[in-house]
């Protein structure tokens, strides 16, 4: 049976910037995604949630081209770009940070942020530090997510919260109009989560698109329009904070119940 959870709230007509039909993937025996059509609605905060190890990782490497699904399909709108290579997709404006942070520990903060910019070559990345516009707009990316302070320093001596902030910066470097987020407040502390938070509320408000798997379920509710909650390699739920809250599914699937 095809495991179908359509977005039908908070706003029925709202369309689905990004979606999937039928994505499966295993590993060896383990179904990771099984079978799994959802959309994600445009202009919105997306949550997707799910007890640990329910496919959300492997769900976000696929959309993003990190991995290939075994079958289905990843549209943007009604274009399909499953398969495609990550550059490609995020030169579509499809942008994502990782669960394990990803920052280059021994650059200097500035120095990440021009990385992010052209992370075919790191050479080219940092010969990139003489271009003046490129490192404007790195800074001025600093300044909004709060640690411009720290430009000079190295990124492995900045705290993991902050770690996260640049890895974001380094996602805005460019532009994108959807933001997949893997755990954007795991391992920060809560004054950290709170700026987060209020950065991506901001940049939502600029008409950018979020998705968020995240475990932090004050956050996830506080946060988000819309929530897919995961359950095995399946989409068990969706619709707003209240619904996902009172949802037996999806209290079983976290509790056991
Ligand atoms: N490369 C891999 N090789 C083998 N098994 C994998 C691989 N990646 C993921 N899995 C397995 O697939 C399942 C889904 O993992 P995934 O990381 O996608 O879940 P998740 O919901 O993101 O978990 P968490 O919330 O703990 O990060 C798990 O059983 C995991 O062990």
């Amino acid at each position: 049976m095809t495991a179908t959870v359509e977005p039908t709230s908070p706003a029925p007509a709202t369309p689905s910037v990004l979606s999937t039909r039928g994505l499966t993937k295993s590993f060896g025996g383990v179904h990771a995604v099984r079978d799994v059509s959802v959309g994600f609605l445009e202009g919105k905060v997306n949550g997707l949630i799910g007890p640990n190890g329910s496919g959300k990782t492997t769900f976000f490497n696929m959309v993003t081209g990190m991995i290939k699904p075994d079958s289905g399909e990843v549209m943007q709108g009604e274009r399909s770009i499953t398969r495609w290579a990550p550059h490609r997709i995020a030169r579509l404006g499809i942008g994502r940070s990782f669960q394990l942070c990803r920052v280059f520990p021994r650059l200097t903060v500035l120095e990440n942020l021009l990385v992010a910019v052209r992370p075919t070559s790191l050479a080219s990345a940092l010969l990139g530090a003489h271009h003046a516009p490129t490192v404007a707009r790195a800074r001025e990316i600093l300044a909004r997510v709060g640690i411009e302070h720290l430009e000079h320093a190295e990124a492995r001596d900045i705290s993991y919260g902050q770690q996260k902030l640049l890895e974001l910066g380094g996602v805005l470097m460019a532009d994108p109009r959807i933001i997949m987020l893997d755990e954007p407040a795991g391992g920060v502390n809560p004054a950290l989560i709170e700026r987060i938070a209020t950065l991506i509320r901001e940049l939502n408000a600029e008409g950018r698109t979020f998705i968020v798997v995240e475990h932090n379920m004050d956050l996830v509710m506080n946060l988000c329009d819309h929530i897919v909650v995961f359950d095995r390699g399946r989409p068990i739920a969706a619709g707003v904070p209240a619904e996902i809250q009172s949802d037996p599914a999806v209290l079983e699937a976290y509790l056991g119940v």
